[in-house]
């Protein structure tokens, strides 16, 4: 790694310890200072979905409760090192499939959102080599990334919107089908926002007319999903983005956003408003939402320790 990229991680790993230490701080004095001030959500609950790592967890954790429901997220590997070895056998044990899909550590901001799809290991390596260093000058992911399993969905992303105890569904494009297991196509590199905003028009996203449409998640699985996801993020205003796989018909979950823009909503300010009155309604009669709870680590590809 060159130094440069160490000042670049370094300077990274000090600003989320500081962002932690400033969110705690932040959400007890405005409470302290400012009693009257209603937090609608606890910002150390945002924070921790700043880290994609940390959101993975959730996921993770949050698929064991909700298996019976027919609901899961893919496996996924935490990515800190660049030693190509140690990540080849990182990716046997955990049985993650190829196609493979890289995203950055970080999961919100304007660099956050440049993911790829790798099709086989000797490119998973190249992504992971020296190479990487330069690489960063075009923003390719690389450690700190997360690696996930590619799950085909028939193109279409549902993204559920949370807004208190109101949830709602758009379909937004996403990415086509590819061919399951490893195979020597060039590795696809794109910015999230091209492919799953709903003016999005992508090569990546066009399906054969041939390929069959499934029907959306049933209602009460997304219930289920919410409910258990919001007892378990302590947050109210949140989005879930969720695949049903082609192949197996689950309801796969991919990634959480902290306050997403609602487009497609045409709810959700008179749902706000509703969610704000209910808070001011309930304020001191309900305990306080759950702080983060430390979370089990899975396997974590790397000989240094996270942040
Ligand atoms: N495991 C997966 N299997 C198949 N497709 C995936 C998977 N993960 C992500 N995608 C595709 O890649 C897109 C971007 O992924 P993701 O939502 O994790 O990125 P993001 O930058 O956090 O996006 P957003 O800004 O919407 O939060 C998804 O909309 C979907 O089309
Ligand atoms: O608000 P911004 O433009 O910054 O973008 C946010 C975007 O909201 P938008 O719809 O208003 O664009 C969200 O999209 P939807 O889930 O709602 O589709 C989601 O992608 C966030 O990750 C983005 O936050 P960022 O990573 O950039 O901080
Ligand atoms: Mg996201």
């Amino acid at each position: 790694m060159s130094s440069f990229t160490s000042f670049l991680m370094s300077s990274w790993k000090l600003s989320m310890i500081a962002n932690r230490r400033i969110s705690s701080l932040t959400s007890r004095n405005m409470c302290l200072h400012t009693p009257l001030t209603v937090m609608l959500d606890p910002l150390p609950a945002m924070t921790q979905l700043l880290d994609r790592f940390a959101s993975y967890r959730i996921m993770n954790k949050l698929q064991n409760s909700l298996r019976d429901r027919g609901i899961c997220s893919p496996p996924y590997l935490e990515i800190n090192t660049s030693d190509q070895v140690e990540i080849r056998k990182a990716v046997e044990k955990k049985q993650l499939n190829y196609p493979l899909i890289c995203k950055t550590r970080v999961a919100h901001g304007s660099r956050s959102h440049e993911v790829s799809v790798v099709m086989s290991q000797f490119v998973l390596m190249l992504l992971c080599t020296p190479l990487n260093s330069w690489s960063i000058c075009v923003w390719i992911p690389g450690p700190p990334c997360v690696l996930q399993s590619f799950v085909n969905h028939g193109a279409v992303l549902h993204k559920v919107f949370v807004v208190g105890e109101a949830h709602f569904t758009v379909e937004r494009p996403s990415l086509k089908n590819f061919p399951l297991g490893p195979c020597d196509r060039k590795t696809i590199f794109f910015n999230s926002h091209e492919v799953s905003k709903p003016e999005s028009c992508s090569h990546l996203t066009a399906l054969d007319d041939n390929t069959p449409r499934l029907p959306p998640p049933s209602g009460d699985v997304m219930v289920a999903l919410v409910k258990e996801l919001r007892a378990e993020l302590g947050m109210a205003l949140f989005g879930v983005d969720t695949i049903v796989n082609i192949h197996t018909r689950t309801l796969t979950i991919i990634d959480i956003n902290i306050f997403p823009g609602y487009e497609g909503v045409p709810q959700f300010f008179s749902s706000l408003l509703s969610h704000i009155e209910s808070v001011l309604k309930h304020r001191g009669t309900v305990p306080p939402p759950r702080e983060p709870s430390p979370l089990p680590v899975p396997p974590i590809c790397s000989r240094r320790s996270g942040f």
